[in-house]
C-alpha cells in the first residue's frame, strides 16, 4: 500500500526556489497577460489538440454552489442562483493543481471583499504587515470601517522616529495583507504553537470554502496587491495538513505561476472571481506572482467600494486559506 502523503518537515520552508521557477517568474515580471506561455481559460486551444493543457473531471454542481452561494450572500449585494455546473479543471503539466475558473459570481465577490476589507480588517486580532510598525486601532464603532475613516485620520508610528502614516496612504499603498484565524509568523515562518489565543477563521468564509472546496479553513492570508507588485517564488510548507490550499483572485488580472520539484511549471491567467486549487502533489508546489496587471478591474467592480470610490480599480486582493492541522 501507498504511505500516506506527509507535510514536508518546516525546515523545508526555509529552502531556496529552484533555478528554472526562478527564471519562469523573471520571464514573466514584464510579459503581457497574453504571452503564448501562459494558460488563459478564456482562450483554451481547440479540445482535439495533441497538447490540451487541461482536463475536466470534475465539477461543482449547481446545487451545491447556489447554496454554497446564497448562504454566504448578504441583503447588500442580492443572491444569485447558479444554472450550470462549474467546471474543475486539472491542469495536466502540474499535478494536482486545479483552476476553476470565474467561480464567484460578481455578488458574492463584493460580499466577500467587504466581509475581508471592512469587517475583517477592522479586527485587530487580525493582524496585518502594518502592525509591526504602527499603533492600529480599530476604527470606532460609528465609523464602522478604515475605508469609511475620515482623510485626516492617521496611525502612530511605533519607532519614536518613524512617521505618521495616514489613512490614504495606508489604504492605497501600505497595507500588504492581513492574516485570518490562524496567525502567520513570516519571520519565524510558522504558526504559533498555543492556538487558544488566536482569533476564530470568519465563520461565513469557513463555510463557502468548505462546502466548495470541502477543507476547513483555519488560516487564511489575505494579500493585497498593486499593479507592479510581484510575489517571490516561495512554497507553503508550514501547515501540518495535507489538505489542499486554496487561493481566491478579486479584482485586477494576475499571472500565477506553480511548478512541482524539478518539473516544468505553469503559467495561469487569473482573473477575478477564479479560484486556484493546489492538492495532492502540488500542495507543496513552488508557486509566485510575477505580474499584477493594472487595468484589468471588471467594470462592475471598478467603483467598489462606493465609501472610497476606485480603490479596487488598481487592486487585486487573493484570499489564500489553509487548513493548519487535520
Ligand atoms: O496571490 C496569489 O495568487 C498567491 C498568494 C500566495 O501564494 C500566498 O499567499 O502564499
Ligand atoms: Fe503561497
Amino acid at each position: 500500500m501507498k504511505a500516506a502523503p506527509q507535510p514536508p518537515p518546516l525546515s523545508h520552508a526555509h529552502h531556496a526556489p529552484p533555478a528554472h521557477i526562478r527564471a519562469l517568474h523573471k520571464a514573466h515580471q514584464k510579459s503581457p497577460l497574453t504571452a503564448p506561455t501562459v494558460l488563459d481559460f478564456d482562450n483554451l486551444p481547440p479540445i482535439s489538440s495533441p497538447s490540451f493543457p487541461v482536463i475536466t473531471p470534475s465539477t461543482i454542481s449547481a446545487p451545491v454552489a447556489s447554496a454554497a452561494f446564497s448562504a454566504f450572500s448578504d441583503e447588500h449585494e442580492g443572491v444569485t442562483s447558479v444554472e450550470s455546473d462549474i467546471p474543475i479543471y486539472k491542469v495536466a503539466s502540474v499535478p494536482g493543481l486545479q483552476v476553476i475558473p470565474n467561480l464567484l459570481p460578481p455578488s458574492v465577490q463584493k460580499t466577500l471583499l467587504r466581509k475581508l476589507l471592512f469587517r475583517d480588517l477592522s479586527d485587530p486580532r487580525h493582524k496585518t504587515n502594518l502592525h509591526a510598525h504602527y499603533h492600529l486601532p480599530p476604527p470606532p464603532p460609528d465609523v464602522g470601517s478604515y475605508f469609511e475613516s475620515p482623510p485626516e485620520t492617521t496611525f502612530r508610528a511605533l519607532s519614536a522616529d518613524g512617521r505618521d502614516l495616514p489613512v490614504d496612504r495606508m489604504l492605497d499603498k501600505k497595507l500588504r495583507w492581513v492574516t485570518l484565524g490562524g496567525q502567520y509568523d513570516w519571520t519565524l515562518k510558522k504558526y504559533p504553537v498555543d492556538s487558544s489565543s488566536l482569533p476564530e477563521f470568519p465563520e461565513d468564509i469557513c463555510d463557502l470554502v468548505s462546502s466548495l472546496f470541502g477543507i476547513t479553513s483555519q488560516a487564511a492570508i489575505v494579500n493585497i496587491y498593486s499593479p507592479g507588485d510581484t510575489l517571490a517564488p516561495h512554497r507553503d510548507v508550514s501547515e501540518a495538513s495535507c489538505a489542499p490550499l486554496v487561493s481566491v483572485s478579486l479584482g485586477c488580472e494576475a499571472l500565477f505561476i506553480a511548478g512541482v520539484g524539478d518539473q516544468e511549471g505553469v503559467v495561469v491567467r487569473v482573473r477575478s472571481g477564479d479560484a486556484v486549487v493546489m492538492s495532492g502533489e502540488a500542495r507543496w508546489a513552488w508557486h509566485s506572482v510575477p505580474t499584477i496587471a493594472g487595468g484589468t478591474c471588471p467594470e462592475w467592480l471598478q467603483e467598489w467600494p462606493e465609501e472610497r470610490r476606485g480603490w479596487m480599480r488598481g487592486k487585486r486582493v487573493n484570499l489564500n486559506v489553509r487548513q493548519m492541522w487535520d
